[in-house]
C-alpha cells in the first residue's frame, strides 16, 4: 500500500499478487502423486483460502481506510467549503469596508466617525483652499490688469500715456501708409502754467490739468487719442484726416475752448494753450519723428505770442540745429573768454545825473560777430548755461565795479540780470556773498533785476532768497513791470526797490492815452508804496518829458544813453554828462 500524491491509499500490490497466484492455476499434476498433490493442493487451498481470507481482511481494512479516507475528504472538502466562504465573506466585508471608505471620501464622512471628522475637516480646508486659490488667481489677474493700466496710462488725468501713444501712433501710420492717408500728431503745452502753480499752488494745477484733460477730450472724435506726455504738456493723435485743414480746424477748436474758464476750488482759472501740429507723412515717417516736429512747431506758437498754433515747417528744424550749434559753441564761449560787458546808464531824470547802469551781456563770436542777449540768452537757459555764464557777469560787473572805485570815480548801482535757474540755484546767495567779498562791493551798489515770472516760479524760495539778499543790502528791481502775471500782491510780499516800467508803455506814452494812464498809475504807485520808478525804453525827447512831468524817478534809453562799453561809462560819469546821447554808444 503507498499513499499517493493526493493522501489515498493504493491497492494495486494486491492486484499483482493475484495476477501471479492465476498462472499456478493453469498446470495438471500426475495421478501416483495424486493424494499427496490433493493433500498438496488441499494444503494449497488452505494456504490459498488463508491468503484469501487474508486478502478478504485486508480488502475490508482497505475499505475501512478508504471508507475512513472518503469520511477525511469529505471533512476537508467541508471545511475548505467552510474556509472558501468565510474567505468570501471577509472579502465582501473587506470589499464593503473600502467601499464606505471611498463613499466617505467622496461624500463626507458619517457623523460619529473620528477618521471621517478629520476627512471632513480635511475636505472642507480643501474646498476653502481652492475657493481661495481661485480668489488669488481673481487678484492677481485684477492687480495685473491695472498695472497694465498703470502702465500705459497717466495717473492724473488717466489719459494715455506716451507710451500708449507711441504705440497707437505707430499702428496708425501702418495703416495710413498702406491706406495712402494723412494723419496729424498735435503738441500741446499751456501757456505759464506755472503762474498757476506758483501762486494758487500744485493741488489746484492739479485739478486744472484734470479739468482740461476732460476738455481736451470732449474737443475730438472718440477715435482720437487724447495723451499726457507730463507736466502741463498733452500730444493729440488724429489718426485720418482727410486734409490739413482738418488738423487746422481742430486746433483752432481747442484753442477757441480754452477761452472758457476753468471752474476749480472756488477760483475761476483761464489759462490758454500754444499748439504745433505736425503731419504724416510730410513731416515725419516715424512716431518719434512727428511728435518731435509737432513739439517744434509748438516752440514756435510759443514764440509767436501763445494761445495759437503752428504747423511744422521744416525751416524750423534748420533753426533747431542752428540752435544746438550756438549751444555748442556757448559751452567754449567762457572758457575763449568771448563774452563781454556793455552798461547803460539809468540817469536820474531831474538831475541828469548817472545813477547807475544795468549790466548787459554781449557774446564776441568769432565767426557770427557781436551778438545780443536774444540771440543765445534762451538757449543758455535751455541748457543750463546761463547759472555760469550768471556767475561770470556778476563777478565782471563787480570787478568793473571796483576798478572804476581804484579810478576815482564816484560808486553808482551796478545792475544784473538775473534768470529764474540763478534764483533757484542752491548756491545763489553763497555766490552773491562771496562774489562781494572778493571785489570788495558794497552790497547797496548792487542791484539784481528779476521779472516777474522769474519772481513767481517756486514763490516760497525764491521769497526767501530774496529776503536773505535785502538783509544782505543789495537791492531788488523788478523788470519790465506790467507784462507778466501782474498780481499787485507780490509788491507787498516781495522786498522790492525798484519797479523798472517795460518799454512796451513808454513806447507809446505820448500817443496811447491808455500806456500813458498806465505810466502815470505805475508811478504813483511806486511813490505810494516808497519804491523807485524807474522808465525803460525812453527814445525820444517828448517821452523824456513826459516822464519827467510825471515825477517819474529815472529813466535807461537811447535818448540817454545806449549801453556802452565800461571805458565809455567811465567817461560819462568822469565827465558828469549825461545828456545828449553819447556818441560812441555800441
Ligand atoms: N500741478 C502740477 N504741475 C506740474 C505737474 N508737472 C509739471 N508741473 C509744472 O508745470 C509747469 C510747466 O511749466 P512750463 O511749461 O515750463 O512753463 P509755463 O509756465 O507753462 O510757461 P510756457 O510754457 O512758457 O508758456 C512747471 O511749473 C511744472 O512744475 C503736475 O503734475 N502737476
Amino acid at each position: 500500500m503507498s499513499i499517493d500524491d493526493n493522501g489515498l491509499t493504493s491497492h494495486r500490490e494486491h492486484s499483482d499478487q493475484s495476477n501471479v497466484t492465476s498462472l499456478h492455476k493453469g498446470a495438471s499434476p500426475p495421478v501416483d502423486e495424486q493424494n499427496i498433490t490433493s493433500r498438496e493442493s488441499a494444503v494449497v487451498d488452505d494456504e490459498i483460502a488463508v491468503r484469501d481470507r487474508e486478502k478478504l481482511a485486508s480488502s475490508r481494512e482497505d475499505a475501512a481506510h478508504l471508507r475512513e479516507n472518503a469520511i477525511g475528504l469529505r471533512e476537508d472538502a467541508a471545511h475548505m467549503r467552510e474556509r472558501t466562504a468565510l474567505a468570501r465573506e471577509r472579502e465582501a466585508r473587506v470589499r464593503e469596508s473600502a467601499v464606505t471608505l471611498r463613499e466617505q471620501e467622496i461624500c463626507g464622512p458619517g457623523p460619529s466617525s473620528d477618521h471621517s471628522i478629520v476627512l471632513r475637516q480635511a475636505n472642507e480646508h480643501l474646498v476653502i483652499a481652492a475657493i481661495e486659490s481661485q480668489k488669488l488667481v481673481e487678484i492677481v489677474q485684477t492687480a495685473k490688469m491695472e498695472l497694465d493700466h498703470l502702465a500705459h496710462h497717466d495717473v492724473l488725468t488717466d489719459l494715455p500715456n506716451r507710451i500708449l501713444l507711441l504705440d497707437r501712433l505707430t499702428q496708425a501710420i501702418e495703416l495710413a501708409r498702406r491706406q495712402g492717408k494723412q494723419l496729424a500728431v498735435m503738441f500741446l503745452d499751456l501757456d505759464h502754467f506755472k503762474y498757476i502753480n506758483d501762486s494758487l499752488g500744485h493741488t489746484v494745477g492739479d485739478l486744472l490739468l484734470q479739468s482740461i484733460a476732460h476738455l481736451l477730450v470732449a474737443c475730438v472724435r472718440n477715435s482720437d487719442t487724447v495723451s499726457r506726455q507730463g507736466g502741463d504738456e498733452f500730444v493729440l493723435l488724429l489718426p485720418s484726416i482727410e486734409h490739413v485743414n482738418d488738423a487746422a480746424h481742430c486746433a483752432q477748436k481747442i484753442i477757441t475752448a480754452f477761452t472758457l474758464p476753468h471752474s476749480i476750488d472756488q477760483h475761476n482759472l483761464h489759462i490758454s494753450v500754444s499748439i504745433g501740429v505736425s503731419i504724416y507723412p510730410d513731416d515725419g515717417l516715424d512716431a518719434e519723428t512727428l511728435i518731435k516736429s509737432a513739439d517744434t512747431a509748438m516752440y514756435h506758437a510759443k514764440e509767436g505770442g501763445r494761445e495759437n498754433f503752428k504747423f511744422f515747417k521744416q525751416e524750423m528744424n534748420d533753426r533747431a540745429v542752428q540752435r544746438q550749434s550756438v549751444e555748442a559753441s556757448l559751452r567754449l564761449a567762457l572758457e575763449r573768454q568771448e563774452f563781454v560787458l556793455y552798461y547803460q546808464p539809468k540817469v536820474n531824470l531831474r538831475s541828469g545825473a548817472i545813477v547807475g547802469c544795468e549790466a548787459l551781456i554781449r557774446w564776441q563770436h568769432p565767426e557770427r560777430g557781436l551778438l545780443s542777449p536774444e540771440q543765445f540768452v534762451s538757449i543758455a537757459e535751455d541748457c543750463g548755461l546761463i547759472l555760469p555764464i550768471g556767475r561770470w557777469v556778476l563777478r565782471e560787473a563787480c570787478l568793473q565795479a571796483l576798478a572804476w572805485r581804484q579810478a576815482g570815480l564816484r560808486p553808482i548801482v551796478v545792475a544784473v540780470n538775473t534768470s529764474a535757474l540763478e534764483l533757484r540755484a542752491m548756491d545763489f546767495l553763497e555766490n552773491i556773498r562771496a562774489t562781494l567779498v572778493e571785489t570788495s562791493m558794497e552790497p547797496r551798489y548792487l542791484e539784481l533785476e528779476l521779472t516777474e515770472s522769474v519772481l513767481m516760479q517756486d514763490a516760497e524760495s525764491s521769497n526767501s532768497a530774496l529776503l536773505a539778499l535785502h538783509d544782505l543790502g543789495a537791492k531788488l528791481a523788478l523788470d519790465d513791470f506790467g507784462t507778466g502775471y501782474s498780481s499787485l500782491s507780490y509788491l507787498r510780499r516781495f522786498p522790492i526797490d525798484t519797479l523798472k516800467i517795460d518799454q512796451s508803455f513808454v513806447n507809446h506814452i505820448t500817443s496811447n492815452k491808455d500806456d500813458a494812464t498806465i505810466v502815470c498809475s505805475v508811478v504813483s504807485l511806486g511813490k505810494s508804496l516808497n519804491k523807485r520808478v524807474i522808465a525803460e525804453g525812453v527814445e525820444t525827447q517828448e517821452q523824456y518829458e513826459f516822464l519827467l512831468a510825471q515825477e517819474c524817478d529815472e529813466g535807461q534809453g537811447f535818448y540817454l544813453s545806449r549801453p556802452v562799453v565800461a571805458a565809455a561809462l567811465a567817461a560819462l560819469l568822469q565827465s558828469g554828462v549825461s545828456l545828449p546821447v553819447y556818441d560812441g554808444a555800441a
